[in-house]
């Protein structure tokens, strides 16, 4: 199995892609492969060239990440069929020689940005951020003299493996931030349910229809399903014209999803199921007993009973 992943080597999607190598037993036999970007990563997964992809998805301080939530909608034939969390720290790495004072920009990626802010205020008040495809690219470009910045933040692993000095170490806002990533196949089986799973759709709504998005929300509240994540992305179609990227707890394979997203197919104006896949956490998720496979399979029973009785030879 070849397995592409956002690169170059040192990223923080190349730790979770060994992470999820490890729980599959895979790590001693798989290729790797490191994408220039989602979309590169994606695009290949879909011509066949990898048989399976990680991506970072989610971030504990940030939200989704959107250039994978977009670039999965686009490709909209792929499957999620794991996630796994990675605890992030963040360096600031330096060319041997060159002190913090130095620095007048950093080249990092958008969601390393957004949670080492507290040290760019107190340390780099001054500097230019410089956005890159991955922290480890940032750390690549500058080990090599082609950046136009002095300094990268990203993983220590990065800034080890491309030879950069380490001026600052753990410069995160926050200790505890996670990252949830993905891995990313083409339609096959659905992975088993286990009890502690999440399904993740793209819903787009009609525009036509006052109360859609709460049409839509009654269709999870009424069966007994909780959200994870809920998210708006523009379509790219005009301003104004949202879909919702979101995250269930539940396998599409239980009876109360399958019902909600049957509901949902019906009032949107369009719905793209992404995967249903074990939770990372491996929390199990309670079912009322309302809302149990046993609760619709009784009410389809009753209901079969009276198509039955009442049928006309
Ligand atoms: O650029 C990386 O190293 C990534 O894997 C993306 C990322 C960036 C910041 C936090 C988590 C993941």
């Amino acid at each position: 199995m070849k397995y592409g992943y956002l690169g170059p080597e040192g990223t923080f999607t190349e730790a979770a892609l060994e992470q999820l190598l490890a729980q599959r037993g895979e790590s001693g036999t798989a290729e790797r492969y490191a994408a220039i970007s989602v979309p590169d990563a994606l695009g290949r997964l879909q011509r066949g060239e990898l048989d399976g992809v990680v991506v970072p998805i989610e971030n504990s301080l940030e939200g989704g990440v959107p250039a994978t939530l977009d670039a999965l909608t686009r490709h909209g034939e792929l499957q999620i069929v794991a996630e796994t969390l990675v605890t992030v720290a963040f360096v600031c790495a330096v060319r041997p020689g060159t002190a913090l004072e130095d620095v007048r920009a950093f080249g990092t990626h958008p969601h390393a940005e957004a949670q080492v802010r507290s040290f760019l205020r107190r340390r780099l008040p001054a500097a230019e951020y410089i956005p890159t495809a991955s922290t480890a690219a940032a750390a690549k470009a500058l080990s090599e003299g082609t950046a136009d910045y002095q300094a990268a933040i990203g993983p220590a692993l990065a800034a080890e493996r491309f030879g950069l000095d380490i001026a600052e170490a753990d410069i995160g806002d926050n200790a505890d931030a996670v990252t949830r990533f993905i891995l990313v196949q083409r339609p096959g089986s659905l992975p088993e349910r286990t009890g502690a799973d999440k399904t993740t759709i793209v819903a787009g709504l009609r525009s036509d229809r006052s109360g859609a998005l709460l049409e839509l929300l009654e269709q999870f509240a009424t069966r007994g399903i909780t959200m994870s994540r809920l998210e708006s992305r523009p379509t790219g179609n005009g301003l104004g014209l949202y879909q919702f990227s979101i995250d269930l707890l539940g396998h599409v394979e239980e009876e109360r999803v399958a019902e909600a997203l049957a509901g949902a197919y019906r009032i949107c104006r369009e719905l793209r199921f992404l995967g249903s896949y074990p939770s990372a956490d491996g929390k199990i998720t309670p079912v009322e007993s309302l809302t149990t496979d046993t609760a619709f399979q009784a009410a389809r029973c009753w209901l079969d009973g009276i198509l039955e009785h009442g049928r006309r030879d």
